[in-house]
């Protein structure tokens, strides 16, 4: 079923080129049965070179008959090639931003469901394979299909008995592909499956060298990436170990399939049944049927591992996209932001459980608890990374699934611990799209206490970030990312783990960065170090998905409940004049 609908899906998007598919097709069999015409001419010089007297004339103009067919033919399969390969090129170029666009339009959650890896796999591999399917199979295919079908009418019209024969190593053909294609499919599903870890795993490898050599694991993670490699190698072994045998039988049957026609043919020609010119003209006829034939059939083997790999496109197109709302918020929205019974689950489990939660505005709320207790997850539900399974999040009333999106993300900045950078300017890095004027980008980067440093790099500015250029600390990274968000000015600011910097003066830098950030804002703080939020309008405190305690420092410290369990953890003394 699934495999019918690949096939509907290859069709397609083959079909938004139809006619030059078309084209090439018909090139195609045009050119497959001038290959046949100069056998059957030269038959024909054979026929005159047994005659008593010979017209040296008439093989002499056979022959430039001939050259030219050959010419003529070469042109014919260049310009069928022309054809299909600008149509597959075309196609993959649309399927390729088709898929890039469409994935930039589902929520966060799908791209933790699917490993980069896989992804990468989908878009480079997968999708590339369909190339060898638009620009080579569909002509090939094609002129496989209608050349031996010409050719055995052709046949069968000379002498339909003779012809008959054919169909024995045709028959016995398809019988051995039948044997050695059962199954096929699971193993396409595991070859598939092979591949993508293959890709994950070199991912993982590459990404995490770092840390793996830093902890000394890299023994340990090369392992892992051995392992599949050996199991990819032993999956091609145990699969032409199996496959070996059949195939040579098949190939023994078409490339013998002559041997039934020259007794046959023999002992007719002999009783009389035919003359010597049909004889040979089946001879010759026989071997081009027989080879078509052998591409037809060895088509099959690609085509099964041509459909997993479209059916690994289609279901990312046919991911379902994030409904898009079409609310704007005003300029001087207040901020307010509100849980109202929200319960959310990644995939089974549930993180966040019928959780309500109000955050006033121009208020600093702290997410504090343990351990996987949902902090981050409560943060990323207000700018819909996923979307939530029952209740309702607001901004001044707002569902935020009835917002823009685009004003969505507007309206609310994130700030994490990973900060990615562009490889460009440091410039455009604070700049991230926006029209601001070097102005603005100074004075926020005054207000992130990252102005000094950009000045003392011998570039200012202009400094490139990235591989070609300097690399930058990770709380120099961060108060980028702070000058970024300033910048915005977004009236509800998520912060993520941002203070867990240790180094003593960056940490002040970075505390004095997020009070600017911070002025005038809704701010939700997701923090560890309880010490940073000491100071926090509210603390609420997570545990297993579920409020336990809300209130300020004090009071939570006098309830001597969760909060003070985790504050006590720590002797936070020295620490006190640390905090936001
Ligand atoms: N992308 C994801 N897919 C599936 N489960 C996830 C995903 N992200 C988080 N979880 C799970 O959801 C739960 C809550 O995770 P979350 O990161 O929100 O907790 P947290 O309180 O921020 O934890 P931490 O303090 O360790 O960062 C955990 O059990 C975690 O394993």
């Amino acid at each position: 079923m699934k495999q019918k609908s690949n096939l509907g899906f290859l069709l397609e998007i083959s079909g938004k080129e139809k006619i030059k598919l078309y084209i090439a097709a018909l090139f195609s069999v045009i050119g497959s049965l001038l290959a046949i015409v100069p056998y059957i001419l030269l038959y024909n010089i054979i026929l005159e070179l047994f005659k008593d007297t010979v017209d040296y004339e008439k093989i002499k103009s056979i022959a430039i008959i001939v050259s030219v067919i050959v010419v003529i033919r070469m042109a014919i399969f260049l310009l069928s090639g022309v054809f299909s390969h600008i149509a597959a090129y075309t196609i993959l170029y649309e399927l390729r931003m088709k898929t890039i666009n469409h994935i930039s339009k589902l929520n966060v959650g799908f791209f933790t469901g699917h490993t980069i890896g896989e992804i990468k796999k989908t878009i480079n591999e997968d999708i590339e394979k369909l190339e060898n399917f638009i620009a080579h199979q569909i002509p090939d295919l094609t002129s496989a299909v209608v050349t031996p079908i010409i050719i055995i009418l052709y046949l069968l019209y000379l002498n339909w008995k003779l012809a008959l024969v054919l169909f024995i190593p045709v028959i016995l053909g398809i019988i051995s592909q039948i044997a050695m294609f059962r199954g096929m499919k699971e193993r396409m599903i595991h070859y598939h499956d092979l591949v993508q870890k293959l890709n994950s795993s070199i991912i993982q490898y590459i990404n995490g060298i770092n840390i793996m050599k830093a902890f000394n694991l890299t023994a340990k993670s090369f392992k892992n990436y051995k392992d599949i490699t050996e199991e990819y190698a032993d999956y091609w072994i145990e699969l032409t170990m199996k496959l070996a045998p059949t195939y040579a039988i098949f190939l023994v049957l078409i490339d013998s399939g002559l041997l039934f026609i020259i007794p046959i043919g023999g002992i007719m020609f002999l009783n009389g049944s035919i003359d010597v010119s049909t004889y040979i003209l089946f001879l010759v006829l026989s071997s081009s049927f027989l080879n078509s034939f052998r591409q037809l059939l060895e088509f099959g083997s690609n085509f099964s591992m041509l459909l997993e790999g479209a059916g690994k496109v289609r279901t990312i197109l046919e991911q379902e996209v994030q409904t898009e709302g079409n609310l704007m918020l005003t300029d001087n929205m207040n901020g307010k932001v509100e849980f109202n019974n929200v319960t959310f689950k990644y995939d089974k489990k549930e993180v966040i459980k019928d959780l309500s939660l109000t955050i006033e505005p121009k208020t600093v709320v702290a997410l504090v608890g343990p351990s996987g207790s949902g902090k981050t997850t409560l943060g990323q539900l207000i700018g819909r990374f996923w979307d939530i399974n029952r209740g309702n999040i607001t901004i001044d009333s707002i569902d935020v699934k009835d917002i823009k999106m685009e004003e969505l993300m507007n309206k609310v900045s994130f700030v994490f611990q990973n900060v990615f950078m562009l490889q460009d300017s440091i410039l455009e890095n604070i700049r991230m799209g926006s029209n601001a004027s070097m102005e603005d980008i100074v004075k926020v980067s005054k207000k992130a206490q990252i102005h000094d440093f950009i000045m003392s790099l011998p570039d200012g500015y202009n400094t490139s970030l990235g591989e070609n250029g300097i690399k930058l600390s990770g709380g120099e990274k961060q108060r980028i990312s702070i000058a970024r968000a300033i910048l915005k000015d977004s009236p509800i600011v998520i912060l993520d783990e941002v203070t867990s910097y240790s180094d003593i003066e960056n940490e002040s830098k970075i505390q004095e960065a997020l009070r600017n950030l911070l002025k005038n804002k809704t701010a939700i703080i997701i923090a560890h170090r309880l010490y940073t939020i000491k100071n926090a309008d509210k603390i609420v405190v997570l545990n297993e998905g579920k409020i336990v305690e809300q209130g300020n420092h004090n009071y939570l410290i006098n309830k001597n409940g969760l909060y003070r369990h985790l504050w006590d953890m720590y002797d936070y003394e020295v620490l006190e004049e640390r905090s936001i």
